[in-house]
């Protein structure tokens, strides 16, 4: 659905994005995270076709974003990290406004209240944007990329900004749009992408890192970067034998968990397998290991890693199968009926 291919965009000298590659297969959802400054935001405007890149082409369906632009835009809904809102439309003139700019050409008042239903503004449609809590702005727009029926979301940050509450919603509603588009999303927020997306792609000073399902890059990382043992043996020798090992970065106490034995964490230079030169070394000693474990990196593990130890896993990009459609009690809860003018959290 998406094929990006050699991206590059420089101001300057300074590279923004350089020479990233990935594809979105139809029906994924896809986030993109990226420390501050990573590169996210110039890719997504890359992809939607706000921004021209130096080098490198963005197809979606098939159809290159800066050689046929308004037919690949018409498969693309958008929400930039700046919502494009008119504060001083009221929802429906708004939205109204965006039918017309996307020419789009479904029957207009069922196409808006089909959105607004699916996105639960429907009462809030009289009200002035300027007048809607953070959490409903945002909902708005969703509301405007969602015209069109595009095949496409692209939402950059869609929570920045929000409540807890506002943050599950949302959420909550982009996992129910996956059932029926592609989506990206790009965000800083780990659980975030965590909760929501099946693949991740990893953007590091504007080149990617990593790019494949949590599971996939925990193993990639943690079968060669860190142990967790639990050796019988003189703490401060063992200490000394294992930090003394090629490889070993680092060797941190656990503490003891069973007499006369103390569990070390043990982390390792990227690519250094020394599982072999510890028995090695233990059994020379003579001092038994009882366990090993490969420790399992969460999501913040590895973005750490892949952020600051400049480290860069092999790129599998297996096509995960659309999401679950959400329970029906998952469904985001309905703005309350009282529209007053209070910023409660669930107040429009
Ligand atoms: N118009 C511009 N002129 C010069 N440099 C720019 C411009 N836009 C972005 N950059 C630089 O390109 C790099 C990538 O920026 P980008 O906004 O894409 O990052 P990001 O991952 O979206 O960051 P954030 O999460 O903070 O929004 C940054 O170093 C930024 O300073």
């Amino acid at each position: 659905m998406i094929e990006v291919s050699h991206l590059t965009k420089r101001y300057g000298e300074k590279y923004a994005v350089q020479d990233i590659s990935f594809d979105v297969k139809d029906g994924e959802i896809l986030g993109f995270l990226g420390p501050n400054g990573a590169g996210k935001s110039t890719t997504m405007n890359i992809l939607t076709g706000y921004l021209s890149s130096n080098e490198g082409t963005v197809k979606i369906d098939g159809v290159d974003v800066l050689e046929r632009p308004l037919e690949a835009k018409k498969n693309i809904g958008y929400l930039p990290e700046q919502p494009p809102l008119y504060p001083d439309m009221t929802v429906d003139e708004y939205l109204k406004f965006v039918f017309g700019l996307k020419q789009c050409k479904l029957g207009r008042e069922a196409h808006i209240n089909e959105i607004c239903g699916l996105v639960r503004i429907q009462n809030v449609r009289g009200r002035l944007i300027r007048n809607l809590s953070k959490g409903f702005k945002q909902r708005v727009g969703i509301a405007q990329a969602l015209i069109g029926n595009p095949d496409v979301l692209i939402l950059d940050e869609p929570t920045v900004g929000l409540d807890p509450k506002q943050i599950i919603e949302i959420r909550t509603l982009i996992k129910h749009l996956s059932r029926k588009h592609t989506v990206i999303l790009s965000s800083h927020i780990l659980p975030e992408v965590q909760s929501v997306c099946e693949r991740i792609i990893i953007i590091n000073q504007g080149q990617i890192v990593a790019n494949g399902t949590t599971s996939e890059l925990s193993s990639q990382l943690s079968s060669e970067h860190r142990l967790i043992a639990r050796i019988a043996g003189p703490e401060a020798d063992v200490r000394e034998a294992i930090s003394d090992l090629s490889g070993v970065r680092k060797c941190v106490s656990l503490g003891m968990h069973e007499t006369g034995s103390s569990d070390w964490q043990i982390e390792c230079e990227t690519g250094q397998d020394i599982r072999r030169a510890l028995f090695t070394i233990l059994s020379a000693k003579d001092w038994p290991l009882l366990a090993l474990d490969t420790g399992e990196l969460t999501l913040e593990d590895i973005f750490l890693r892949l952020t600051t130890d400049g480290a860069v896993l092999p790129q599998s990009k297996p096509a995960a199968p659309p999401a679950e459609p959400p329970a029906a009690d998952a469904e985001p809860t309905e703005p309350a009926e009282n529209a007053g003018e209070q910023e409660e959290d669930d107040n429009p």
